[in-house]
C-alpha cells in the first residue's frame, strides 16, 4: 500500500500536530474577530500585555455596554458575530450570492446559494466567558469585538438553545460553588471558559470546563449539579489551559463525567468528536455541503481518493462507500485519533488516516508518483499552501473538490490551480453561517483536458 511504504505503516507524528490549525492559521486567528463563525477556535484579539487593543485595562467589564434598541439582538453592534441579524433571510442569501459571484464568478459558473429552512439556533458549539458583577452575580456572555469586555448574552439567535440554557445554569453554579473566574491580568482564578458541544442527531452533549489550573476542587459535585439540572448532558470534561493565549481550548483533558467525547450522525455515519477536534458547526447544512462535494467527485468505486485536512474523517468516511480507497490526512492529534476511531466504529475497510501536515504529506505522495484520482481539500479559513497545491498538480488527479469557508483564500488558491492547468467546472455556495457574513463554497475543478461527467 502506497501510504505504508512512506512511513512503515505507522502514523507519522509531527512536532506541530497538537494544534487545531496550521501555524499561519493560528497566527492569523489571533488577529481575527473573536466569534469565529466557522467553528474554529474562538479568539480574543489581544493587545499589549494587560491591555486590550484600545489600550484599556484588560480586566473584563462591561460598564460602557449600551444595548442597541434598534436591533433584534441588543449586543449585535458590539459582539461582531451576526452582522446580518437584522436583515431578512432572503436578503442575507442575496448578499452572499452577490459577494461570491463578484469574487469567484470570473473563475467559472456559480450556482444559487443553498440556504436553510430555519436559519436560527443552528450552532452546535457554543463558548462562553464569565464576569462577576459587584453584586456577586455572575454574567455569562461573549467578548466585545477587539476587547476583553464581556457582553451579557440573553438570547443568541445562532447558538443551540440547550447549550445556552446549560451556560446560564453554570453561571449560577460558579456563584454557589464560590469558584473564582480567571483574571488574565493577575493570572489568578480558575474558570476561563465554558464550551458546549452538541450532537444534534444523537442528542449527546459535552460540557467542557476550561480551567487555568489542573487543581479543580469539588469538580465532581459541580458536574453532578450540572447534570442534575440538565440530564441531557452526556459528558463533562475539564480542559486545562495554563497558557497566556487567546486559544480557548488547551492541550489536556480530564474526564469528570461520562465518556469524554460525544458522537453525532452525519450522512448516515457515526462520528466521535473530542474536545480539541474540529466538527462543522452547522451539521444540517454540512450534510448538504458534503452531498454536493461527493456528487462533484463523481465516484464509481474505482478511485483512490485523498481527503486532505480531514478533521475527524467526515468527508472521506461519508464518501468511502463510493470509492476504492480513501486516504485522510490531518494535523490535529485529537482529530486524527477521532478519525481513526470513526473508521473502525463505522466498520469501514478502505479508509486510512495519516497524522501529518497536509502539504508535506502531498509532497511525499507526489514524490512517490502514486496514482490519485480525486482530491477533496477542506483547509482552514486561511486556505491551502503552494506546497500542497503544487503536489496536487504533480499528481494530476482528474478531479479536485475544494471546500472552503474562506472565500478570499479560495479565490487566491483557485487562481493558482487555474494557472497550473486546472479549470473550475462549477461552484456552489452553501449558507453554513446564517445571520453572519460567513459563507462556505464547494468547487469542482478538473484537469484541463479531462472528461467531465455529471
Ligand atoms: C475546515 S476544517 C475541515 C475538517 C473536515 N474536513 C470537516 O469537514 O470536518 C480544517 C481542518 O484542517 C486541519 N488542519 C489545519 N492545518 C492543517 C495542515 N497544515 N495539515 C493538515 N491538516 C490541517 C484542522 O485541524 C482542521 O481539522
Amino acid at each position: 500500500m502506497m501510504a505504508e511504504r512512506r512511513n512503515g505503516g505507522k502514523p507519522r507524528r509531527e512536532e506541530n500536530n497538537k494544534t487545531s490549525g496550521s501555524v499561519n492559521e493560528r497566527k492569523r486567528q489571533t488577529h481575527s474577530r473573536k466569534y469565529d463563525v466557522t467553528g474554529g477556535e474562538k479568539q480574543i484579539k489581544t493587545g499589549r500585555k494587560g491591555k486590550n487593543v484600545q489600550g484599556k485595562p484588560r480586566q473584563a467589564h462591561s460598564s460602557q455596554y449600551k444595548p442597541n434598541p434598534n436591533s433584534k439582538c441588543p449586543i449585535s453592534h458590539l459582539c461582531g458575530g451576526c452582522q446580518y441579524v437584522d436583515i431578512p433571510y432572503e436578503q442575507q442569501l442575496a448578499e452572499k450570492q452577490k459577494y461570491i459571484d463578484g469574487l469567484l464568478g470570473a473563475f467559472g459558473p456559480v450556482d444559487k446559494i443553498i440556504g436553510m429552512e430555519n436559519p436560527y439556533h443552528y450552532r452546535n458549539k457554543v463558548t462562553a466567558a464569565f464576569r462577576r458583577k459587584k453584586s456577586g452575580e455572575i454574567i455569562s456572555g461573549v467578548y466585545e469585538e477587539g476587547t476583553h469586555n464581556i457582553l451579557p448574552v440573553e438570547n443568541c439567535y445562532v447558538e443551540d438553545e440547550k447549550a445556552a440554557a446549560i451556560i446560564r445554569t453554570f453561571a449560577g453554579l460558579i456563584k454557589s460553588f464560590k469558584l473564582q473566574i480567571y483574571n488574565e491580568d493577575t493570572g489568578t482564578g480558575l474558570i476561563r471558559h465554558l464550551q458546549i458541544r452538541v450532537g444534534r442527531k444523537t442528542g449527546q452533549i459535552m460540557v467542557i470546563i476550561v480551567t487555568a489550573s489542573p487543581v479543580f476542587p469539588s469538580k465532581k459535585n459541580l458536574a453532578n449539579a450540572l447534570v442534575t439540572a440538565h440530564p441531557e448532558i452526556t459528558t463533562v470534561v475539564q480542559n486545562i489551559n495554563m497558557k497566556d493565549t487567546s486559544m480557548v481550548i488547551g492541550d489536556r483533558n480530564q474526564v469528570i463525567y461520562g465518556k469524554g467525547h460525544i458522537e453525532d450522525i452525519l450522512c448516515g455515519k457515526r462520528f466521535r468528536i473530542s474536545p480539541g477536534s474540529f466538527y462543522q458547526v452547522n451539521p444540517e447544512q454540512t450534510e448538504i455541503l458534503y452531498g454536493k462535494a461527493i456528487k462533484y467527485a463523481d465516484l464509481k468505486k474505482k478511485e483512490t481518493v485523498i481527503d486532505a485536512y480531514c478533521g475527524i474523517g467526515t468527508i472521506g468516511i461519508a464518501a468511502s462507500d463510493r470509492a476504492k480507497k480513501v486516504i485522510g490526512v490531518e494535523l490535529n492529534e485529537a482529530a486524527v485519533h477521532d478519525a481513526r476511531v470513526n473508521v473502525k466504529m463505522n466498520k469501514i475497510q478502505n479508509v486510512d488516516i495519516y497524522s501529518n501536515d497536509a502539504g508535506r504529506f502531498m509532497v511525499d505522495v507526489a514524490e512517490e508518483g502514486d496514482s490519485i484520482d480525486v482530491v477533496f481539500m477542506d483547509p482552514p479559513r486561511s486556505g491551502s499552501t503552494e506546497e500542497f497545491m503544487s503536489s496536487v498538480i504533480t499528481l494530476g488527479p482528474k478531479r479536485v473538490v475544494y471546500i472552503s469557508c474562506g472565500p478570499e483564500s479560495l479565490a487566491r488558491d483557485l487562481k493558482y490551480m487555474i494557472k497550473n492547468g486546472y479549470q473550475v467546472i462549477k461552484m456552489t455556495p452553501v449558507d453554513m453561517f446564517p445571520l453572519t457574513r460567513g459563507v462556505e463554497t464547494v468547487v469542482l475543478l478538473t484537469r484541463a483536458g479531462a472528461v467531465h461527467r455529471g
